[in-house]
């Protein structure tokens, strides 16, 4: 196997250091990880990579994102969408179960399982659909799914909401036997047919059918006291409220297990934007007003929310290339998200890169109950790492990212922060920012 010597990298909270990557693990730091070989300059190993300036963090875990494959394979599949991630820093991604067919079956979720192996650029660890088809009815075989080889501990109807409150609560009965979570997309149905953005000064500006935050709310809220009520534990998708964060902070000073999730998008973009009716600024849950964006930045920074999912949306050109009404709902972001964060958490000083690396990394992969991601960086643990420059800036292309779709909400914005390495495994997925194809590092 290839090794790799990181020279003069910043651990999180360290000072710089020599890492040395063999056998799949972070096999020596400081001096020792050059005294593999006679050589001063490379230490014996394969190849060395400059990591002077750069952040070292976990390789990054994302819990909320959409693969597309089986079924929408225009917009991505599982190798576009693993590689974007790779370029995004992520060592680890959840597939959302809203494909077609619907991840519902363990037949599907092992398909999916193995395409993500098999294309090796992360590992992909398929949701579960809560009901048969997400139709919100009857329970999938959630069980099934737990023990197939794709042992799926995550399940969501995301794309919808499990909104009959009996139903939801068997579920949050029923993972409690393989200590799975349910991640709740938070939509009452009845409170948003037919909404086309958030609901407020601008949507009836604009005449546009609102998306009132209370229809998020009332769910949180139900949801936390069904989890409660039944002990178990409830993950909060992409929360977009200052309502809800209040909720989530209320069930944790309860002691409800609850856990929450915030998307790049969100900490970033308000709903003044729909303005333009460009339908990349087309979401859901949609983008909120100002206060929201300042209230889940706050809750991001004291911990009420646990961690960033990029809730990563491809979609085909002729599902977003047409009139805001008829424009489907979603946003690429796996190759985004580490720069959103930065630009609004770190730059402006509310997170560390510790932070960073416990609400990206660690958070995720402990939610989704994911081994081997999301660790210390230390010695003997397995390398999933990820090398960033803080320094860097670039301007967003989503014609030049590797997501197959090309609708990104920050195309044309200027972004700081950069991907320069990832590895998985202690194998070089992405090396000087772009892509490395297996078999040229082994
Ligand atoms: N976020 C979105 O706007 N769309 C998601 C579904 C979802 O996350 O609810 C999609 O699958 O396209
Ligand atoms: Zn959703
Ligand atoms: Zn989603």
């Amino acid at each position: 196997m290839t090794t790799y010597l990181l020279t003069g990298a910043r651990p999180l909270g360290g000072d710089p250091t020599d890492m040395l990557i063999a056998d799949g693990v972070v096999a020596a730091m400081g001096a020792d990880a050059r005294r593999g070989g006679a050589d001063a300059r490379t230490g014996g190993a394969d190849v060395v990579v400059d990591a002077a300036g750069l952040v070292l963090l976990p390789g990054l875990v994302d819990l909320h994102t959409h693969l597309r494959e089986p079924g929408r394979e225009d917009a991505e599949t599982v190798e576009s969408g693993t590689r974007a991630a790779a370029l995004g820093g992520f060592t680890a991604v959840h597939a959302m179960a809203n494909t077609t067919p619907t991840q519902d079956t363990a037949g599907v979720v092992e398909q999916v399982w193995r395409l993500g192996r098999d294309a090796g650029w992360c590992d992909v660890h398929p949701v579960g659909a809560v009901t048969v088809g997400l139709a919100g009815e009857r329970l999938a075989e959630l069980s099934a799914m737990a023990r197939s080889a794709a042992a799926v501990r995550v399940f969501s109807d995301d794309g919808k909401c499990v909104h009959d409150p009996v139903v939801m609560r068997r579920a949050l009965e029923y993972v409690k036997a393989f200590d799975g979570v349910v991640a709740q997309h938070a939509q009452e149905p009845r409170l948003t047919e037919g909404a086309q953005m958030h609901e407020g000064v601008i949507s009836a500006e604009l005449g546009l059918t609102g998306w009132p935050a209370v229809a998020e709310e009332a769910i949180v809220a139900r949801d936390v006291l069904l989890a409660e009520h039944v002990g178990s534990r409830l993950h909060v998708l992409h929360l977009s409220t200052a309502g809800s964060v209040e909720i989530v902070r209320w069930a944790k000073a309860r002691g409800i297990d609850v856990t929450a999730e915030v998307t790049p998008h969100h900490l970033m973009l308000t709903d003044d934007l729909v303005r333009g009716y460009d339908p990349r600024f087309k979401v859901n849950p949609p983008l909120r007003t100002a206060a929201d964006v300042e209230a889940v930045r706050e809750g991001l920074a004291d911990g009420t929310i646990d961690t960033v999912g990029t809730d990563h949306a491809p979609h085909a050109r002729e599902d977003k290339d047409c009139e805001w009404g008829a424009a489907a709902f979603g946003m690429t972001g796996l190759e985004t998200a580490l720069s959103v964060v930065q630009a609004t958490m770190v730059d402006t000083g509310r997170l560390t890169w510790a932070d960073v690396a416990r609400v990206m990394s660690t958070a995720p992969a402990r939610i989704g109950r994911v081994a081997g991601h999301g660790r210390p960086v230390a010695v003997g643990e397995p390398a999933n790492l990820t090398l960033v420059d803080p320094a860097a800036r670039r301007v967003v292309v989503p014609e030049e990212q590797a997501t197959a779709s090309v609708n990104s909400p920050f195309a044309g914005r200027e972004l700081p922060g950069r991907v320069v390495a990832t590895f998985l495994r202690g194998r070089a997925t992405v090396l000087d920012g772009a892509p490395v194809e297996r078999g040229v590092h082994v």
